[in-house]
């Protein structure tokens, strides 16, 4: 509720004059009741003068264009407020996601977030929009109207309450702590459902090739009728009593129409005042009704506001501007220590220097906290204790986007993004020109087949780069990152199999990228090894040897073990 008190906050005024006009549109549509009720006592009275009805009639006809002409504009401004409130909340949902500590933001499966961003928010939409206004109107008409039949009736009025009284006791059992507890429930088995479907599809091709489309689809098909099984139980176990509820707390005529007949017997009421009541009665069927609905709502908004409560009240990296500008590019761990799950180390007090300027080449075996060691250079991570300073500064006293615009990171995961070609290398700097582009491409060695493709630099590729090659989508990154022209380089050099002649402008493209930046290569070959200037030997997050590469096949330790191994495995390309 906090979530939504905020957003609401924000916009107070529209939110303000959309609750009024939706009062406006309640009061007065009961307003029509009330003269209703005159027209059918005149009539009984054997009033035969049209100029008594004709006002009335009137009367009738303006409240109703009052009440659609407000109604409409109170929701239209109050939908206008809650879009823009939803466009916030996604834009803030992002926003924080950045700056959170990606481990935190990994920890959770894109289906989860699909969820939280996209129908989590969106459920938001009725809260926002209906329940603001509307639930607050059909709240305070009633109470006005109970009021008003008040002074012609207290008896009455106070006996009309009773069914009211007890439909809500029983809607109240339901919407209890057990409700809460099953939408919990229910979002937590959307969220498996929409994990299972977006695994299935991400992972077809795995699927495929391993021929588990059976077993996958069960596990996808499993996810969607537990899905559906557990609203049908649910809804099963709830749903009398919801009927109930429904049916009675509107039906205040079922006490109206016999204690009014016997107090019209006895003399204790006129037929007028009794007539009224009886109409009146029924102007608060739609209200009532209408807050019955908001409640369901309201007792699951807590549930869906606090998902999404969860990710903005989520930790940040410190991102405080110092006003520290990076001026030189060395690069110094000192005792580092980093466990991302708080008690196994990653990184075990390591403390190194990069040279600006120099190229180091990582290498260990698989585990030994290679990339772990290059994300916490670009801050993806904080360390635990220690520090990682560049140019001499904690990384730490330089502003995020600062430090961002001083790291190219290129992976060997290429992730791009279904847009045009054009539009995935200026990712790395957004305002390039097309010839700056093209001149990028050129340097990264794909400029001649990306010209190749029918449509050339606006070709769009599919989501996550589908249709390119490994080898062209990793020359593509290297572009992107040659655009961004960064001092310093982390690269993860690519494992798979690229055919002889991608590899060759693979390695001109790198070549050309890495040419007189600070390089930090995780390194798969031998002949990109040699070349380093120093070789950090990783084992268990420690650096267990460092050298160049004679110095370390002389000491014979771990590094000449890795090399004879991977001379020995296919991967491991010694004819280079
Ligand atoms: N996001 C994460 N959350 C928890 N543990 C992680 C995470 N990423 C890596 N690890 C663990 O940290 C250790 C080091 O992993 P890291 O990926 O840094 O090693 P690596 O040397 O790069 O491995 P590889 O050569 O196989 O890529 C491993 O035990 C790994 O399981």
């Amino acid at each position: 509720m906090e979530l939504i008190k905020h957003y609401v906050r924000k916009r107070k005024g529209s939110y303000f004059i959309s609750v009024l006009l939706a009062i406006v549109g309640v009061v007065t549509g009961l307003f029509s009741y009330i003269y209703m009720a005159k027209i059918i006592v005149n009539l009984i009275n054997g009033a035969n003068d049209m100029s008594l009805y004709t006002p009335l009639c009137i009367n009738i006809l303006i409240t109703f264009v009052i009440k659609e002409v407000a109604a409409g504009i109170s929701t239209s401004i109050s939908h206008t407020a809650t879009f823009n409130s939803l466009g916030e909340i996604r834009n803030d949902i992002s926003k924080k996601l950045f700056k959170m500590p990606l481990g935190d933001v990994l920890s959770r499966t894109s289906g989860e977030l699909k969820n939280i961003i996209v129908e989590q928010v969106d459920s938001m939409e009725t809260s926002l929009a209906h329940l603001v206004p509307e639930f607050t109107a059909n709240l305070v008409g009633p109470i006005l109207l109970f009021i008003y039949m008040f002074t012609l009736d207290w008896r009455l009025t106070l006996l009309s309450l009773i069914p009211f009284v007890v439909g809500m006791v029983t809607m109240m059992s339901v919407m209890n702590a057990h409700y809460k507890e099953m939408f919990g429930k229910s979002v937590a088995i959307g969220q498996h459902m929409n994990n299972s479907i977006v695994e299935y599809i991400n992972g077809i091709e795995v699927i495929k090739t391993f021929n588990q489309s059976e077993s996958s689809y069960k596990k996808y098909a499993d996810a969607v009728y537990d899905n559906a099984s557990f609203y049908y139980n649910w809804m099963g176990e709830s749903m009398n009593r919801v009927a109930i509820g429904r049916l009675l707390s509107p039906m205040g005529i079922i006490t109206i129409i016999p204690f009014g007949i016997l107090f019209y017997i006895n003399g204790s009421i006129d037929l007028g005042n009794l007539i009224t009541l009886i109409v009146l009665s029924f102007a608060t069927v739609s209200s009532i009704l209408k807050i019955m609905n908001y409640m369901d709502d309201m007792s699951r908004i807590s549930t869906i506001t606090s998902e999404i409560g969860k990710i903005l009240d989520s930790r940040e990296l410190e991102n405080i501007d110092k006003g520290e500008k990076i001026e030189s590019y060395n690069i110094e761990l000192q005792d580092v220590d980093f466990s991302y799950d708080g008690k196994n180390k990653v990184i075990d007090n390591l403390s190194m220097e990069i040279k600006e300027s120099s190229v180091s080449a990582l290498v260990g075996p698989s585990g030994s906290g290679k990339t772990t060691f290059c994300n916490l250079i670009a801050r993806f991570w904080d360390v635990n204790s220690g520090e990682i300073l560049i140019g001499g500064k904690n990384i730490k006293d330089y502003k995020i986007e600062n430090l961002m615009n001083s790291i190219s990171m290129v992976f060997q995961d290429v992730y791009l993004f279904e847009d045009s070609i054009e539009n995935n290398i200026k990712f790395g700097r957004q305002n390039a020109s097309h010839e700056e582009v093209i001149e990028a491409a050129k340097k990264a060695r794909c400029h001649e087949f990306i010209e190749a493709l029918p449509e050339g630099y606006n070709t769009i590729i599919g989501e996550g780069g589908a249709s390119l090659s490994g080898g062209e989508k990793q020359r593509i990154s290297i572009a992107r990152a040659m655009l961004k022209d960064a001092d310093i380089i982390i690269f993860d050099e690519a494992t798979a199999n690229i055919d002889p002649e991608n590899e060759d402008k693979l390695k001109e493209a790198i070549e050309s990228l890495t040419k007189n930046k600070t390089v930090i290569m995780i390194a798969h070959r031998l002949k990109t090894i040699r070349n380093a200037d120093q070789i950090l030997v990783l084992k268990d997050g420690e650096i267990v040897e460092r050298g160049n590469h004679e110095k370390l096949i002389e000491n014979n330790g771990l590094y000449s073990d890795l090399i004879n191994a991977k001379a020995k495995a296919e991967s491991w390309k010694l004819n280079n």
